[in-house]
């Protein structure tokens, strides 16, 4: 739980997404509003619930994005789903409840890797008793551990091959889905796991190098640690009181298009949805979850549907709306450059491993964003989408030859741009299949 405030959570999206500020201040509000219902007496903190967020937008405009960093920012369980998901040849009504399942699993996830951070240090030295186990032998006097030991924490016997017996991973057990018991659906139920619990956990024996073997076995000992109940009652907590599930495509739901043959309405979609979104207990293989205090954000383009055609209780469901702009060329280029995750970062970071140093001039970055907004014009707008495949293009024959190419410098300007790019952007119809 953060406790940031809500201009601090807008301050912190703006390192990543430009723009869309009615979107930043609605999640950081809904943010906030977590931590102050933290803060109210028991009887009436159950009364509060959140009031989740319709953003609607055209595609690739950062309204996922701006979902999934708030998510990391509170260090809440995320899950990104499709509502067309559901209209799917296949799909029943209560298939909406794996939303929640999912939602665990992520959150299991995720809370195994904050405690594994706790018990590190622990891990850390059982893991380097192990290692010096498999090189010392398990008779070895002190004296020659400690020599071990040493040199082992000098980084000298990094690449020098040992023969470790770790737990067995892969397991020769199917997923399978035992039919007709409620909760298990699509979940499925690994034999792997109850067996392998039973029977104490298969072991196998693989030779790494002393390098390779303790991230591996650093995991493995703060697992022992780990104790599996506390982290699932820790994970189901965290997807009840912070988890945030994001429907993307709400409005391709809307229609009120009549069920043809196995297709589920899609209205039925929207009522099937709407317990979870009201709150309701969800059963998973780990156990009963309550959701009605987990954060919904719903989205999509409306180009066709309007909010207004969701269901009447859905649209009381999603109070908070948001409208999020589509991107201008001004907009790429300080995306292009003022962003943490710029991808001109990204590719000077890559070319550099190579020993290629990446320049890029303000008129090279002008062009780039012109015509990603031009393709964005004439093929389809997909938003930011487009500077990647622009980059991808700008930088294929780079990419390719990088690795003979070291110690040289490339200077991406706009004559270097529009060599790759000019003809392609001219042609729509090149433009289709390449940009
Ligand atoms: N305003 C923005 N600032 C910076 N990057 C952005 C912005 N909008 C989109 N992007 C980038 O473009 C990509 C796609 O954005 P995102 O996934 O948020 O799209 P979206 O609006 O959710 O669209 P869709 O509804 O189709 O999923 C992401 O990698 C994101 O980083």
């Amino acid at each position: 739980m953060t406790n940031l405030t809500p201009r601090e959570i807008v301050s912190e999206l703006d390192r990543f997404i430009i723009g869309q500020k009615d979107a930043k201040r609605a999640v950081a509000v809904a943010l906030r509003n977590r931590w102050r219902r933290k803060q109210l007496s028991d009887d009436i903190r159950e009364e509060v619930y959140p009031k989740n967020i319709l953003m609607i937008g055209p595609t690739g405009v950062g309204k996922t994005e701006i979902s999934r960093r708030l998510a990391k920012l509170a260090k809440a369980p995320f899950l990104k789903v499709e509502a067309t998901k559901f209209t799917e040849v296949g799909y029943v009504g209560r298939d909406v409840e794996q939303i929640i399942r999912d939602l665990v699993d992520a959150a299991i996830a995720m809370t195994r890797e904050l405690m594994r951070e706790k018990v590190k240090a622990t891990a850390h030295s059982a893991a380097e008793d192990r290692v010096i186990d498999a090189l010392a032998g398990d008779n070895a006097r002190e004296q020659t551990r400690e020599m071990f030991r040493k040199k082992l924490r000098a980084g000298e016997l990094d690449d020098k091959e040992i023969e470790l017996e770790v737990a067995d991973t892969s397991s020769p057990f199917p997923m399978m889905d035992i039919p007709g018991q409620p909760g298990m659906m699509g979940g499925g139920v690994n034999l792997g796991d109850i067996f392998g619990k039973a029977f104490g956990g298969r072991k196998t024996r693989r030779r790494m190098s002393v390098a390779a073997s303790y991230q591996l076995l650093i995991t493995e000992e703060a697992d022992k640690l780990l104790d599996t109940e506390a982290v699932t009652r820790e994970a189901i907590e965290a997807v009840e009181q912070n988890g945030i599930v994001f429907i993307d495509e709400i409005d391709k739901v809307c229609a009120r298009a009549e069920t043809r043959g196995a297709d589920v309405s899609r209205e039925g979609v929207q009522r099937d949805l709407l317990p979870l979104i009201e709150g309701t207990t969800v059963s998973t293989k780990h156990g009963p979850v309550k959701t009605d205090h987990v954060l919904f954000i719903a989205s999509g383009a409306f180009h066709i549907a309007k909010p207004s055609d969701l269901l009447p209780e859905l649209q009381g469901r999603l109070p908070i709306r948001v409208e999020l702009r589509a991107l201008t060329e001004a907009d790429f280029v300080r995306i292009l450059t003022e962003t943490d995750n710029a991808l001109t970062r990204q590719y000077k970071a890559l070319m550099a491993t190579e020993g290629v140093g990446i320049d890029f001039t303000d008129d090279g970055i002008r062009a780039l964003a012109r015509i990603a907004a031009e393709v964005n014009s004439t093929v389809e707008n997909i938003g930011a989408r487009r500077l990647y495949t622009v980059l991808e293009r700008v930088f294929e024959e780079l990419s390719f030859t990088a690795p003979d190419r070291d110690g040289e410098k490339v200077t991406v300007d706009a004559t270097f741009v529009e060599k790759y790019l000019s003809e392609l952007a001219r042609s729509t119809d090149l433009s289709r299949y390449v940009l």
